[in-house]
């Protein structure tokens, strides 16, 4: 049975000071603690450098709330359950300092000992804090310890694998949350339902009804304040390694035989150890990277990714990346799935198109027009929702046909508010529930996957800039397709009109 409401537990950020504590961290608890869900049983310890008291993160965690939900209620007795201790990351008496208080917070709010640390800060600091959290007793109690780790979980392979060894000498696998928020989207869980529980999709989800798969990621903005990270990451490991892998293997993965974590990890672990692995001088012929240039983004002119900020003005970072991988299994021998990604796009959109073969012969082929393909569009965002393309007789004496649209659209069902992908995963972590959250074994394979492709590019000087912003990526990605006579669908076209 799903647990309505969380138990009790103590929550320990660190970084709380930081972006995504305040953007995504605090509202998220606050929704859950709104809806009930968040146990009366709990507390948040705010862990970071500066020297901020209870009070200043108070009237920090309340502003967040304040700034992202409008009609918030009962803010201050929300704020009134958060505790601040200002940390060294490497100093065992700050840790001890922090073990005095979370074992204070574990009697005054009955606690049971339960412990969630969330770690909101930059990698290198993971392993670092993982060991202290052991040697200095913060693990010492008697319920639930859980560590949540946010990307980027290593630079490739064998980063991730020293990275992995040091925290799994402190938690088991089972107790590691490793976040892909895009696990937590409300459309990208939807996945998984729209194809096992329906009778008319699941039977034609194969090589022999499928022509090939497309799934866009596209950006508006630029890299923000964040080019000192970017630098050193891209787009292929900021964007490709985690979240549109993660995609692929939700759309390709067999039924699992239960609903459970292990199951349906252990379905997501095949599919991303058949993808065919591109060695070196191949890697052109299925990847195409591209960098910005500068351009326009609603009207307004915008700098090229070499004059943002911490960019190396001479930059091989690419903002931009499209593949065709290959799934070399039974199901899947023969379509392959496009994927592109970028930032400064345009448009922000999420989107993945299912597009199937043709019907064996057109019995309209009088028609001027070409009968169009059936398409399954997932919207994953802005829009939430699904839209089927189907061919019906347009009205009229004529026997001819017209493209026509079903659609289903979460974003138009009254009453019906998404909930933020991070207030799902923190609810899922705190009721034990690892489903959405990535296994090693994937994060290995992903990484063997991307490092290929990373290696080969490093090696490799790129002719950047090669897109403007504003636009839809460098031309070579739409040669990716047309040479095996496809085209990336438009995502702003197939947009959701009406439910
Ligand atoms: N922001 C976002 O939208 C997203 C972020 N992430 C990931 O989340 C993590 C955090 O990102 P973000 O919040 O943006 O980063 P920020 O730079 O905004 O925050 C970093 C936090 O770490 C603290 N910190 C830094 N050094 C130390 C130290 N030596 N000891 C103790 N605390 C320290 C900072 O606090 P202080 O300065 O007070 O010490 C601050 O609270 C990163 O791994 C990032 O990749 C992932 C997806 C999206
Ligand atoms: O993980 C990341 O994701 C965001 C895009 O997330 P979305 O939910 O807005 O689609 C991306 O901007 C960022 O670079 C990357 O680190």
């Amino acid at each position: 049975m799903i647990q309505s409401e969380t138990p009790a537990s103590l929550i320990m950020i660190f970084g709380a000071t930081g972006d995504l504590a305040k953007r995504k961290l605090y509202p998220s608890l606050y929704h859950l603690f709104r809806k009930g869900k968040l146990a009366e049983h709990f507390a948040v310890i705010g862990v970071a450098r500066r020297p901020w008291t209870n009070e200043i993160l108070r009237e920090h965690v309340k502003d967040s709330v304040l700034t992202s939900i409008k009609d918030a209620e009962n803010v201050e007795e929300f704020v009134s359950h958060f505790y601040y201790k200002p940390h060294d990351v490497s100093d065992s008496q700050s840790y001890i300092q922090l073990k005095n208080l979370a074992n204070e917070l574990d009697q005054k709010y009955g606690l049971d000992g339960n412990r969630i640390f969330y770690l909101a800060m930059a990698p290198e600091f993971f392993g670092t804090i993982a060991e202290h959290l052991k040697i200095d007793g913060l693990t010492d109690t008697e319920g639930f310890h859980r560590l949540v780790i946010e990307k980027p979980f290593g630079h490739d392979l064998e980063s991730a694998i020293e990275l992995n060894k040091r925290i799994r000498n402190v938690f088991s696998e089972n107790d590691i949350y490793r976040i892909d928020h895009y696990l937590g989207k409300e459309m990208v869980q939807n996945i998984e339902v729209i194809r096992f529980a329906n009778a008319i999709f699941e039977p034609l989800w194969n090589n022999r009804f499928i022509s090939n798969i497309q799934i866009t990621s596209s950006e508006m903005l630029g890299v923000e304040e964040r080019g000192g990270y970017y630098e050193t990451s891209g787009a292929l490991r900021d964007m490709v390694q985690n979240h549109m892998l993660q995609m692929v293997a939700l759309l390709a993965m067999e039924p699992p035989i239960r609903l459970t974590p292990k199951e349906i990890r252990s379905e997501k672990v095949k599919v991303l150890g058949a993808l065919r692995t591109i060695e070196h001088d191949e890697i052109p012929n299925y990847f195409v990277r591209g960098q910005y240039g500068s351009g326009e983004i609603n009207g307004e002119k915008v700098i090229g990714y070499r004059d943002e900020q911490n960019v190396n003005k001479e930059s091989n970072t690419d903002t931009y990346v499209a593949g065709k991988l290959m799934i070399d299994n039974f199901r899947w021998a023969g379509v392959p799935f496009y994927i592109r990604t970028g930032k400064r796009m345009t448009a922000k959109s999420t989107k993945i198109v299912i597009q199937f073969k043709d019907i064996p012969m057109n019995l309209y082929y009088k028609s001027e027009k070409d009968l169009d393909p059936n398409l399954l569009v997932i919207h994953i965002q802005p829009e939430e929702g699904i839209t089927l393309h189907l061919n019906a007789k347009d009205t009229g004496q004529m026997m001819e046909t017209t493209p026509v649209k079903l659609n289903f659209s979460n974003n138009h069902t009254p009453g019906l508010n998404t909930p933020e992908a991070y207030e799902k995963l923190l609810f899922d972590c705190l009721r034990g529930d690892a489903t959405n959250f990535t296994h090693w074994d994937e994060v290995a394979l992903s990484w063997s996957f991307v490092d290929k492709i990373s290696h080969y590019w490093e090696s490799k000087k790129a002719e950047f800039p090669n897109y403007s912003a504003g636009t839809m990526g460098p031309k070579e990605a739409d040669e990716l397709l047309k040479k095996e006579g496809f085209s990336w669908w438009p995502v702003t076209d197939l947009d959701v009109k009406d439910c």
